[in-house]
This record gives C-alpha cells, structure tokens and sequence, in this order.
C-alpha cells in the first residue's frame, strides 16, 4: 500500500441510490480524481456507488459547493438524491439537526432542508424547458419546448418530453402510442439506446414513467453514467415537469421508484421544484487511493 493515500469516506443512500460521500472543505479540488471514483464506486472491487460526492468550500454567499462524479467517472451538473445525501452528510459531520443549506452546484443555487421527521427537502429551482439548453436536438412541439416528440429506439417509438434539471432528462409516458407499463420493460437493453442516442449530445437521463393517478406515478430510470440506479432526484422532479407539460399529472404528485417514494411539487408562486424524500448513512470507513 506504500504510496497510496488514505481518505475517509461516508456511504449515504438516498431510496438506494447511493454515494461515496467526502469532505473536501479544506481544498477546492476534489481530492480523488474520475479515474478513481470509477474504482471506488466498483461494487466488486471497491467501495460501491452509484457516485463520489465532495463537499467543496463556498462560492459567494452560499455554505459549500458540491461536486460529483458519476460511476463512469463522468461529471454531472447536479444530483437530486445526491444533493439530500450531502447535506445529511454535512450536517452530521458538523453536529448539526434542522438546517437550510445554500449549496453551489454547476447548475446553480440549491438549497436543501432538514426536516424534523428526518426526511430533506430540496429547493431544486427552475426547470429548463427550451430544447437545445436541454440539450436535444429532437425538434421543439410547444414554442421552444419538447413535449411528446417521437423518437424510434430500437423499432419502437416513443413519446419524448426533455426537460433539463440543470442535467438532461427524456421523459417517456408511451410506447407505440400505449401507455408505458414499467414492469414489461427490459432497461438494460433500451437505457444504453436512450442514453448514446445522436439526439441527446450531452447524452442523457432517461425516465419510463406509469400513471397511477394524477398524483401518484411509478417510474424507472436509465441514467447517464451510472447505468440502471434504483432512483434519482433530478430524474423524478424532470418526471412531474413533464407530467405537468403533457397533461398527465398535477403538479404535486408522488414519484414511486424501484428504491422507494418521493414527493414532487413544481409550485406555480415561483415555478421551482421541491423535492422531498430520505437520506441516510449506510457506513463510514477509510479507503486507500
Ligand atoms: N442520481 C442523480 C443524478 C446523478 C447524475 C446523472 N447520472 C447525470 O449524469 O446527469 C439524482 O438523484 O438526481
């Protein structure tokens, strides 16, 4: 092990979706490259994740800035669950209960909150609706905005609606014009599809979503540089915009994923999402880089 540096982590699930957590505030650059977050978040050979999370010293007036890698190694611009996990995260290193944080992230502000019960809300902001800020260069339907755009995949075609949390998302409600069941899906064989497809150039999220109700939907996920995860924050907040632009929900309503509910509101008063749901410490140890 000689050469090697050791660094302390904290592993924080968000509904299973799951993060190597580090803290990073002593210094503005993460302290592990890409190369090896893919290591680390290996779930044979390393500590397993779905990401690496740093929490990095403030910009501006904001408490810290958070970074993060994907599994691939790649980095997004912003992470829902992830985002619920580090302010968990920090509030624990630091000894603190029921607090409001400003975090800077590559998608602009976020704040998230610890609630009483224990769960985090998030203030995720505004959503990006125009087409090629997504970015998509499937053509608009609605001004700027695409909403039940056809797209074939793998001979079949589906209804896409792109909507950007700061990262891209391709929402999908149907296939061949039928409702989407997301029991009858095979992800494994149709996200990489979504995901490496020429109209997505920053590649993409991508959400199969079942309606329940208008308040109440189920939804699966393929993401972006982590493959199949048991739920995403951005990807369910993306969802309920998309809901909301297609006509197929309310604009509060409950997001059930693979690894459990979340609450979504897109409030009509100042058009940001809330996003409520879990955090949680899964294990703390060290780790040698
Ligand atoms: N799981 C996350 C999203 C993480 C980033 C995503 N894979 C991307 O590349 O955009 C969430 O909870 O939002």
């Amino acid at each position: 092990m000689a050469g090697k540096e050791q660094i302390t982590f904290c592993k924080y699930q968000g509904l299973g979706n799951d993060f190597i957590l580090v803290d990073n505030r002593h210094t503005s650059e993460p302290i592990i490259t890409p190369e090896q977050a893919v290591k680390l978040c290996d779930r044979n050979f390393g500590i397993g994740g779905d990401g690496v999370i740093f929490a990095l010293p403030p910009v501006g007036e904001t408490d810290m800035t958070m970074r993060i890698f994907n599994s691939d190694g790649s980095e997004p611009e912003m992470c829902g669950n992830g985002i619920r996990c580090l302010a968990r995260f920090v509030a624990d290193v630091d000894g603190q209960t029921e607090l409001k944080y400003k975090i800077h992230t590559l998608a602009g502000l976020i704040q998230p909150e610890l609630l009483a019960d224990g769960q985090v809300c998030v203030d995720m902001g505004e959503p990006i609706l125009e087409g090629p800020k997504v970015p998509t260069t499937l053509a608009p339907t609605q001004g700027s905005t695409v909403v039940q755009q056809k797209l074939i995949v793998d001979g079949r075609s589906y209804d896409m609606t792109c909507v950007s949390m700061g990262n891209p998302h391709a929402i999908t409600y149907s296939v061949d014009g039928q409702p989407i069941k997301v029991d009858d899906l095979d992800i494994f064989t149709i996200g990489p599809k979504f995901e490496h497809n020429a109209v997505f150039p920053a590649r993409t999220n991508t959400e199969f979503v079942e309606v329940l109700s208008r308040s109440h939907v189920r939804m699966v996920v393929w993401e972006r540089g982590a493959g199949r995860t048991l739920a995403c924050g951005t990807g369910a907040c993306a969802t309920v915009v998309a809901g909301v632009l297609e006509g197929k929900t309310d604009r509060s309503c409950q997001v059930d994923l693979p690894g459990g509910p979340l609450h979504i509101e897109w409030r009509e008063s100042d058009n940001h999402i809330y996003m409520t749901g879990p955090a949680e410490l899964a294990f703390q140890g060290t780790v040698r880089v």
